[in-house]
């Protein structure tokens, strides 16, 4: 018999969270019959844990219904009795609209969450069924045909900015954000339909956004044809079974990478990596291609992957003993070994004040209180020039132009990986994690 829909998101929890539930959880509610489900199991899961929920709404300011939409979701939870908050977002007109929406949404929340560890939402089956047919309509590959992961782990790359009182309007969650949360996802093996029904035996309410209906949005079109493509055994959850073997898979891809990585790379002293061209050469196409995907994030700190396209052609460059330059990487080959480091042009025109625990250039962590009015940027050439008398050996001048180095004015004050200064002013924190290996970033890219 299969296990109730409660029993299955007490389940999900337990293996998102493990054994010690957190005292308090953000849940990310919109007002539809997905998350507003959601938001029951979670109320009547709390009568075993003791948690406390903290419900958040964002109205995107798209279409006039939903300011109601929030308004049912705040009253249900006066009903149930959790606090709730609406934030608000503007969008600035630039990008792709649904795009823009949900990493604002996100962005949002991550300046709304406070202390909170972790904040639910209510993505589905149908969900992971829809995204599997878009990408296939890409002609994506196994990461892109991947299902997505029941938790994710978002890093602040800086202290999140606290919301205006134009921006949030109910309760805030107490406490301080750290180093970031974790996206939970519980009802990711529960169909739509299923929850709506669970919502409808409870006489729950919840609104149907009318834009899932509308065809001018990619995923609406999808849903309908999903609709169409059941009949001929294409349903929701044999597709959503394919993205599932699909993460599995990658998952081995990844494993094997690293792997490879330990026979012909090394990290560099300055957050660079060095990899040898011959094992790099004999090694095959996938692994070379992820190898290479995540180099060039790890360095240049890009939130997405390099497309294909670009990738072989590097590839191919890199074969032939040519380096070059893509996503904000640089690549040097000489006869044994390519480097791969940041491009000097990418950050070149990056100033910050020096504020201790601020990121520069999403990888570099200012650790040494400094006096007030310093600046970190790139050493340059002109930190270079400065530095040549006092250099205390370090990584060869096209990887040095590009590291962090703290200045007061014109004067170079300190350049770590030089030796110059007092030492230990920056940390190498790729993706915004404490001492995040190469390897460890290979996994999880
Ligand atoms: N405006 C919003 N405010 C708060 N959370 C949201 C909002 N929109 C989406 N979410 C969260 O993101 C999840 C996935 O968003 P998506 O737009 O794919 O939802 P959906 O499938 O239409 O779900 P729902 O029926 O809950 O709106 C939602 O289930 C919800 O947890």
């Amino acid at each position: 018999m299969t296990p109730s829909l409660d029993q299955r998101f007490a389940d999900a929890m337990g293996a998102a969270l493990g054994p010690d539930f957190p005292s308090d959880i953000g849940l990310a509610v919109s007002g539809g019959g997905d998350s507003m489900a959601m938001l029951t199991l979670a109320h009547n899961w709390t009568h075993r844990w003791g948690v406390r929920l903290w419900v958040v709404t964002v109205d995107h300011g798209l279409r006039p219904e939903a300011a109601a939409e929030a308004a049912l979701v705040r009253d249900t939870c006066a009903e149930l009795g959790w606090p709730h908050a609406t934030l608000r977002w503007h969008w600035d007109g630039q990008g792709n609209l649904m795009d823009a929406a949900r990493r604002g949404r996100l962005s949002l929340i991550g300046r709304w969450r406070g202390g909170l560890p972790a904040v639910l939402f209510a993505h589905t089956r149908d969900d992971v069924a829809e995204t599997f047919l878009m990408r296939l309509a890409r002609g994506s590959g196994v990461d892109g045909l991947s299902a997505m992961a029941p938790v994710r782990e978002i890093r602040d790359v800086a202290p999140p900015a606290p919301l205006t009182e134009d921006e949030c309007c109910g309760d805030r969650p107490p406490g301080i954000a750290t180093e970031g949360f974790r996206v939970v996802r519980p009802c990711l093996d529960m169909g739509r339909e299923e929850l709506r029904h669970y919502l409808r035996v409870l006489k729950g309410r919840w609104v149907d956004d009318p834009s899932n209906e509308d065809p001018h949005y990619d995923r609406a079109r999808v849903r309908k044809l999903l609709a169409e493509l059941a009949p001929q055994g294409l349903g929701t959850e044999t597709l959503a079974a394919t993205a599932g073997r699909m993460s599995r898979a990658r998952e081995a891809l990844r494993a094997r990478a690293v792997a490879a990585w330990h026979g012909c790379g090394r990290e560099g002293v300055a957050g660079d990596l060095i990899l040898e061209r011959d094992a790099f050469a004999a090694l095959e196409a996938d692994t070379r291609m992820r190898l290479l995907a995540a180099a060039l994030q790890y360095v240049s700190s890009a939130e997405y992957r390099p497309r294909a396209a670009q990738l072989e052609a590097l590839l191919d460059r890199l074969d032939a003993g040519a380096g070059g330059t893509l996503h904000g990487a640089e690549l040097r080959c000489d006869r044994a070994e390519i480097r791969i480091f940041r491009e000097y042009a990418a950050v070149a025109g990056l100033r910050r004040a020096v504020t201790e625990g601020g990121l520069w250039d999403g990888r570099w962590r200012v650790s040494h209180p400094t006096p007030s009015g310093l600046e970190i940027r790139a050493l340059g050439e002109d930190g270079w020039r400065q530095s040549a008398e006092r250099r205390a050996g370090g990584p060869p001048h096209a990887v040095a132009r590009a590291l962090p180095a703290i200045w007061d004015g014109d004067r170079l004050v300190a350049c770590d990986a030089l030796g110059i200064g007092p030492g230990g002013t920056t940390r190498l924190c790729p993706g915004g994690i404490e001492g995040q290996s190469y390897p460890a970033f290979l996994l999880s890219h």
